[in-house]
Protein backbone atom coordinates (compact mmCIF):
# COMPACT_ATOMS: atom_id res chain seq x y z
CA UNK A 1 0.00 0.00 0.00
CA UNK A 2 1.31 3.37 -1.03
CA UNK A 3 1.56 6.24 1.41
CA UNK A 4 -1.05 8.43 0.01
CA UNK A 5 -3.41 5.14 0.10
CA UNK A 6 -2.74 4.99 3.93
CA UNK A 7 -3.60 8.47 4.06
CA UNK A 8 -6.81 8.20 2.30
CA UNK A 9 -7.60 5.49 4.48
CA UNK A 10 -6.80 7.19 7.70
CA UNK A 11 -9.50 10.25 6.67
CA UNK A 12 -11.59 7.19 5.77
CA UNK A 13 -11.49 5.55 9.24
CA UNK A 14 -11.11 9.23 10.78
CA UNK A 15 -14.47 10.24 9.43
CA UNK A 16 -15.98 6.84 10.74
CA UNK A 17 -15.28 7.89 14.15
CA UNK A 18 -12.46 5.13 13.99
CA UNK A 19 -8.69 5.45 14.63
CA UNK A 20 -6.70 3.86 12.40
CA UNK A 21 -4.80 0.23 13.10
CA UNK A 22 -1.34 0.91 14.46
CA UNK A 23 0.46 -2.08 11.81
CA UNK A 24 -2.60 -2.03 9.54
CA UNK A 25 -0.48 -3.52 6.65
CA UNK A 26 1.15 -7.09 7.43
CA UNK A 27 3.85 -6.65 4.45
CA UNK A 28 6.66 -5.85 6.19
CA UNK A 29 7.58 -2.87 4.27
CA UNK A 30 6.72 -4.24 0.60
CA UNK A 31 3.45 -3.33 -0.37
CA UNK A 32 0.99 -3.20 -3.02
CA UNK A 33 1.62 -1.14 -5.59
CA UNK A 34 -2.19 1.16 -5.18
CA UNK A 35 -2.60 4.83 -6.24
CA UNK A 36 -2.71 5.40 -9.65
CA UNK A 37 -2.06 9.09 -10.34
CA UNK A 38 -2.85 9.35 -14.12
CA UNK A 39 -5.10 7.74 -16.77
CA UNK A 40 -2.70 5.23 -18.49
CA UNK A 41 -1.72 5.63 -22.40
CA UNK A 42 -2.39 2.45 -24.36
CA UNK A 43 -0.36 -0.49 -24.06
CA UNK A 44 1.72 -1.21 -27.37
CA UNK A 45 1.21 -5.15 -27.61
CA UNK A 46 1.59 -4.97 -31.67
CA UNK A 47 5.13 -7.27 -31.26
CA UNK A 48 3.25 -10.02 -28.87
CA UNK A 49 4.88 -8.74 -25.47
CA UNK A 50 3.27 -7.07 -22.75
CA UNK A 51 6.36 -7.47 -20.48
CA UNK A 52 9.62 -7.94 -21.71
CA UNK A 53 13.38 -8.34 -19.79
CA UNK A 54 16.97 -8.31 -21.60
CA UNK A 55 19.44 -9.22 -20.43
CA UNK A 56 19.08 -7.80 -16.47
CA UNK A 57 21.42 -7.56 -14.17
CA UNK A 58 21.71 -6.20 -10.20
CA UNK A 59 24.24 -6.60 -7.51
CA UNK A 60 24.12 -6.04 -3.87
CA UNK A 61 27.35 -5.18 -2.59
CA UNK A 62 28.51 -7.41 -5.48
CA UNK A 63 26.65 -10.01 -5.25
CA UNK A 64 24.38 -10.92 -8.80
CA UNK A 65 21.15 -11.33 -7.69
CA UNK A 66 20.25 -11.01 -10.80
CA UNK A 67 22.32 -12.18 -13.28
CA UNK A 68 21.54 -11.83 -17.48
CA UNK A 69 17.87 -12.08 -17.24
CA UNK A 70 15.99 -11.90 -20.08
CA UNK A 71 12.00 -13.02 -20.24
CA UNK A 72 8.98 -11.98 -21.82
CA UNK A 73 5.07 -11.99 -21.39
CA UNK A 74 2.18 -12.61 -24.22
CA UNK A 75 -0.81 -10.07 -23.36
CA UNK A 76 -3.38 -12.32 -21.41
CA UNK A 77 -0.95 -14.93 -20.64
CA UNK A 78 -0.75 -16.38 -17.13
CA UNK A 79 2.67 -17.08 -16.16
CA UNK A 80 4.25 -18.80 -13.50
CA UNK A 81 7.44 -18.21 -12.07
CA UNK A 82 9.36 -21.05 -10.01
CA UNK A 83 12.52 -21.45 -8.12
CA UNK A 84 14.86 -22.04 -4.90
CA UNK A 85 14.39 -19.59 -2.40
CA UNK A 86 17.34 -16.67 -3.46
CA UNK A 87 16.74 -16.93 -6.81
CA UNK A 88 15.79 -13.24 -8.06
CA UNK A 89 12.36 -13.86 -7.99
CA UNK A 90 11.07 -10.93 -5.82
CA UNK A 91 13.96 -8.56 -6.85
CA UNK A 92 12.82 -9.02 -10.37
CA UNK A 93 9.35 -8.07 -9.23
CA UNK A 94 11.03 -5.04 -7.02
CA UNK A 95 13.11 -4.21 -10.79
CA UNK A 96 9.15 -4.77 -12.92
CA UNK A 97 7.96 -2.34 -10.67
CA UNK A 98 11.17 0.44 -10.06
CA UNK A 99 11.30 -0.92 -6.64
CA UNK A 100 14.68 -1.89 -7.62
CA UNK A 101 17.19 -0.28 -10.59
CA UNK A 102 18.82 -2.48 -12.43
CA UNK A 103 22.58 -2.04 -13.22
CA UNK A 104 22.10 -2.77 -16.90
CA UNK A 105 19.61 -4.58 -19.10
CA UNK A 106 16.37 -3.59 -20.24
CA UNK A 107 13.01 -3.70 -18.97
CA UNK A 108 10.07 -2.72 -21.25
CA UNK A 109 5.86 -2.29 -20.95
CA UNK A 110 5.29 -2.95 -24.15
CA UNK A 111 6.46 -2.34 -27.10
CA UNK A 112 7.33 1.75 -26.14
CA UNK A 113 7.43 1.82 -22.66
CA UNK A 114 10.63 2.11 -21.18
CA UNK A 115 9.53 1.00 -17.12
CA UNK A 116 13.41 2.10 -16.07
CA UNK A 117 12.70 5.91 -16.86
CA UNK A 118 9.55 5.23 -14.27
CA UNK A 119 9.45 5.79 -10.74
CA UNK A 120 7.33 3.21 -8.89
CA UNK A 121 4.09 5.19 -8.20
CA UNK A 122 4.04 5.85 -12.13
CA UNK A 123 4.40 1.96 -13.47
CA UNK A 124 1.53 1.56 -11.29
CA UNK A 125 -0.64 4.27 -13.09
CA UNK A 126 0.86 2.59 -16.52
CA UNK A 127 -0.95 -0.17 -15.19
CA UNK A 128 1.19 -2.62 -13.45
CA UNK A 129 -0.65 -4.12 -10.51
CA UNK A 130 1.57 -5.81 -7.68
CA UNK A 131 0.34 -8.15 -4.52
CA UNK A 132 2.51 -8.84 -2.28
CA UNK A 133 2.38 -12.21 -0.28
CA UNK A 134 0.69 -11.03 2.70
CA UNK A 135 -2.95 -9.32 2.76
CA UNK A 136 -2.89 -5.23 2.79
CA UNK A 137 -6.58 -3.96 3.40
CA UNK A 138 -8.17 -1.47 5.79
CA UNK A 139 -9.23 -4.06 8.36
CA UNK A 140 -12.05 -1.40 9.60
CA UNK A 141 -13.57 -1.08 6.91
CA UNK A 142 -15.86 -2.94 4.81
CA UNK A 143 -14.96 -5.11 1.68
CA UNK A 144 -17.22 -2.32 -0.11
CA UNK A 145 -15.22 0.75 1.34
CA UNK A 146 -11.71 -0.89 0.39
CA UNK A 147 -13.00 -1.54 -2.98
CA UNK A 148 -14.52 2.46 -3.22
CA UNK A 149 -10.85 3.21 -1.66
CA UNK A 150 -9.01 1.81 -4.16
CA UNK A 151 -10.94 3.27 -6.76
CA UNK A 152 -10.87 7.28 -4.90
CA UNK A 153 -7.69 6.75 -5.43
CA UNK A 154 -7.61 5.66 -8.76
CA UNK A 155 -9.59 8.85 -9.53
CA UNK A 156 -6.92 11.50 -8.01
CA UNK A 157 -9.66 12.24 -5.10
CA UNK A 158 -7.66 11.53 -2.47
CA UNK A 159 -7.93 15.14 -1.01
CA UNK A 160 -12.09 15.04 -1.05
CA UNK A 161 -13.77 13.07 1.71
CA UNK A 162 -17.06 12.09 0.12
CA UNK A 163 -17.33 10.99 -3.97
CA UNK A 164 -19.76 9.95 -5.81
CA UNK A 165 -19.82 6.67 -7.78
CA UNK A 166 -20.59 7.03 -11.18
CA UNK A 167 -23.02 4.02 -12.69
CA UNK A 168 -20.19 2.67 -14.42
CA UNK A 169 -17.85 2.27 -11.70
CA UNK A 170 -21.01 0.69 -9.55
CA UNK A 171 -21.14 -1.71 -11.93
CA UNK A 172 -17.33 -2.16 -11.83
CA UNK A 173 -16.85 -2.58 -8.06
CA UNK A 174 -20.39 -4.85 -8.48
CA UNK A 175 -18.57 -6.96 -11.08
CA UNK A 176 -15.03 -6.91 -8.90
CA UNK A 177 -17.21 -7.99 -5.70
CA UNK A 178 -18.34 -11.32 -7.94
CA UNK A 179 -14.96 -11.74 -9.52
CA UNK A 180 -13.59 -12.33 -5.87
CA UNK A 181 -16.20 -14.16 -4.15
CA UNK A 182 -17.25 -11.60 -1.65
CA UNK A 183 -20.26 -10.49 -3.20
CA UNK A 184 -22.42 -11.70 0.19
CA UNK A 185 -19.53 -10.31 2.38
CA UNK A 186 -19.75 -6.54 1.05
CA UNK A 187 -20.77 -4.87 4.04
CA UNK A 188 -18.85 -7.02 6.72
CA UNK A 189 -15.35 -5.27 7.96
CA UNK A 190 -12.31 -6.43 6.32
CA UNK A 191 -10.60 -7.65 9.65
CA UNK A 192 -13.60 -9.91 9.61
CA UNK A 193 -12.80 -11.82 6.56
CA UNK A 194 -10.24 -15.07 6.61
CA UNK A 195 -6.60 -14.68 5.26
CA UNK A 196 -7.63 -15.89 1.81
CA UNK A 197 -10.80 -13.07 1.55
CA UNK A 198 -8.51 -10.88 2.65
CA UNK A 199 -6.11 -12.03 -0.37
CA UNK A 200 -9.26 -12.21 -2.43
CA UNK A 201 -9.76 -8.62 -1.76
CA UNK A 202 -6.50 -6.87 -1.78
CA UNK A 203 -6.67 -8.52 -5.26
CA UNK A 204 -9.77 -6.56 -5.89
CA UNK A 205 -8.44 -3.38 -4.80
CA UNK A 206 -5.91 -3.83 -7.61
CA UNK A 207 -8.72 -5.08 -10.24
CA UNK A 208 -10.97 -1.69 -9.28
CA UNK A 209 -7.65 -0.24 -11.07
CA UNK A 210 -8.00 -2.30 -14.02
CA UNK A 211 -4.31 -3.12 -14.63
CA UNK A 212 -2.85 -4.35 -17.57
CA UNK A 213 -0.29 -6.65 -15.74
CA UNK A 214 -0.60 -7.90 -12.03
CA UNK A 215 2.38 -9.27 -10.62
CA UNK A 216 1.20 -11.85 -7.71
CA UNK A 217 3.85 -13.48 -4.97
CA UNK A 218 3.15 -16.36 -3.36
CA UNK A 219 -0.82 -15.74 -3.23
CA UNK A 220 -1.84 -19.26 -2.18
CA UNK A 221 0.66 -19.13 1.41
CA UNK A 222 -1.00 -20.02 4.38
CA UNK A 223 -4.91 -20.96 2.46
CA UNK A 224 -6.54 -23.48 2.75
CA UNK A 225 -6.82 -25.82 0.23
CA UNK A 226 -10.59 -24.49 -0.53
CA UNK A 227 -9.28 -21.48 -0.52
CA UNK A 228 -6.70 -22.33 -3.10
CA UNK A 229 -8.56 -24.02 -5.32
CA UNK A 230 -10.95 -21.11 -5.38
CA UNK A 231 -7.79 -18.74 -6.01
CA UNK A 232 -6.92 -21.19 -9.03
CA UNK A 233 -10.46 -20.33 -10.35
CA UNK A 234 -9.89 -16.50 -10.15
CA UNK A 235 -6.44 -16.97 -11.48
CA UNK A 236 -8.17 -18.48 -14.28
CA UNK A 237 -10.89 -15.96 -14.81
CA UNK A 238 -8.54 -13.06 -14.76
CA UNK A 239 -6.23 -14.74 -17.46
CA UNK A 240 -7.07 -13.05 -21.24
CA UNK A 241 -8.47 -9.98 -19.44
CA UNK A 242 -5.12 -9.41 -17.73
CA UNK A 243 -1.97 -10.59 -18.05
CA UNK A 244 -0.19 -11.91 -14.72
CA UNK A 245 2.78 -13.31 -13.48
CA UNK A 246 2.63 -15.32 -10.69
CA UNK A 247 4.94 -16.55 -8.12
CA UNK A 248 4.42 -19.71 -6.20
CA UNK A 249 6.06 -22.38 -4.25
CA UNK A 250 2.85 -24.54 -4.22
CA UNK A 251 2.94 -26.97 -7.25
CA UNK A 252 -0.07 -28.69 -7.16
CA UNK A 253 -1.87 -24.75 -7.18
CA UNK A 254 0.77 -24.56 -10.17
CA UNK A 255 -0.55 -27.51 -12.00
CA UNK A 256 -3.75 -25.51 -11.54
CA UNK A 257 -3.50 -22.93 -13.24
CA UNK A 258 -0.25 -22.93 -15.50
CA UNK A 259 0.38 -22.94 -19.26
CA UNK A 260 3.70 -21.74 -19.18
CA UNK A 261 6.57 -21.93 -16.39
CA UNK A 262 10.14 -19.83 -16.12
CA UNK A 263 12.29 -21.62 -13.66
CA UNK A 264 14.72 -18.47 -11.67
CA UNK A 265 17.96 -19.83 -10.52
CA UNK A 266 20.51 -17.14 -9.34
CA UNK A 267 19.11 -14.58 -11.03
CA UNK A 268 18.54 -15.75 -14.52
CA UNK A 269 16.13 -18.38 -16.36
CA UNK A 270 17.28 -21.83 -16.20
CA UNK A 271 14.30 -23.48 -17.83
CA UNK A 272 11.02 -22.33 -19.57
CA UNK A 273 7.80 -24.64 -20.66
CA UNK A 274 5.11 -25.98 -19.56
CA UNK A 275 5.04 -27.93 -15.81
CA UNK A 276 5.43 -31.24 -17.10
CA UNK A 277 8.49 -30.38 -19.50
CA UNK A 278 10.55 -27.94 -16.49
CA UNK A 279 9.65 -30.80 -13.92
CA UNK A 280 11.16 -33.47 -16.45
CA UNK A 281 14.17 -30.89 -16.60
CA UNK A 282 17.20 -32.39 -15.02
CA UNK A 283 18.74 -28.79 -14.01
CA UNK A 284 15.47 -27.96 -12.22
CA UNK A 285 15.22 -31.33 -10.87
CA UNK A 286 18.82 -30.85 -9.09
CA UNK A 287 18.47 -27.05 -7.48
CA UNK A 288 14.72 -27.29 -7.17
CA UNK A 289 12.44 -30.00 -7.07
CA UNK A 290 15.15 -32.45 -5.54
CA UNK A 291 14.96 -36.10 -6.04
N1 LIG B 1 18.38 -5.31 -0.86
C1 LIG B 1 19.16 -6.37 -0.88
N2 LIG B 1 20.42 -6.30 -0.42
C2 LIG B 1 21.24 -7.37 -0.44
N3 LIG B 1 20.91 -8.56 -0.94
C3 LIG B 1 19.66 -8.70 -1.42
C4 LIG B 1 18.73 -7.62 -1.41
N4 LIG B 1 17.56 -8.06 -1.97
C5 LIG B 1 17.76 -9.35 -2.30
N5 LIG B 1 19.01 -9.73 -1.98
C6 LIG B 1 19.61 -11.06 -2.20
O1 LIG B 1 19.37 -11.36 -3.57
C7 LIG B 1 19.06 -12.74 -3.70
C8 LIG B 1 17.71 -12.89 -4.37
O2 LIG B 1 16.70 -12.55 -3.43
P1 LIG B 1 15.16 -12.63 -3.77
O3 LIG B 1 14.42 -12.19 -2.54
O4 LIG B 1 14.88 -11.89 -5.02
O5 LIG B 1 14.95 -14.18 -4.01
P2 LIG B 1 13.60 -15.02 -4.15
O6 LIG B 1 13.75 -15.88 -5.35
O7 LIG B 1 12.43 -14.09 -4.14
O8 LIG B 1 13.63 -15.91 -2.84
P3 LIG B 1 12.40 -16.47 -1.94
O9 LIG B 1 11.78 -17.62 -2.69
O10 LIG B 1 13.10 -16.91 -0.70
O11 LIG B 1 11.45 -15.33 -1.69
C9 LIG B 1 19.10 -13.34 -2.31
O12 LIG B 1 20.37 -13.95 -2.12
C10 LIG B 1 18.94 -12.14 -1.40
O13 LIG B 1 19.56 -12.36 -0.15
Amino acid sequence: MTPDLMEEGARRLESHGLAPTAGQTESGGRNASYGRVHTPGEVDVTHGRILYLEDVNVSFDGFKAINGLSLDIAPGELRCIIGPNGAGKTTMMDIITGKTKPDSGQVFFGSTIDLLRYREAEIAALGIGRKFQKPTVFEQLSVFENLELALATDKGVRRSMVFALTGEEKDRLSEVLLTIHLADSAARPAGLLSHGQKQWLEIGMLLMQEPKLLLLDEPVAGMTDEETERTAQLFLTLKGKHSLMVVEHDMSFIRTISEKVTVLCEGSVLAEGTLDEVQADERVIEVYLGR
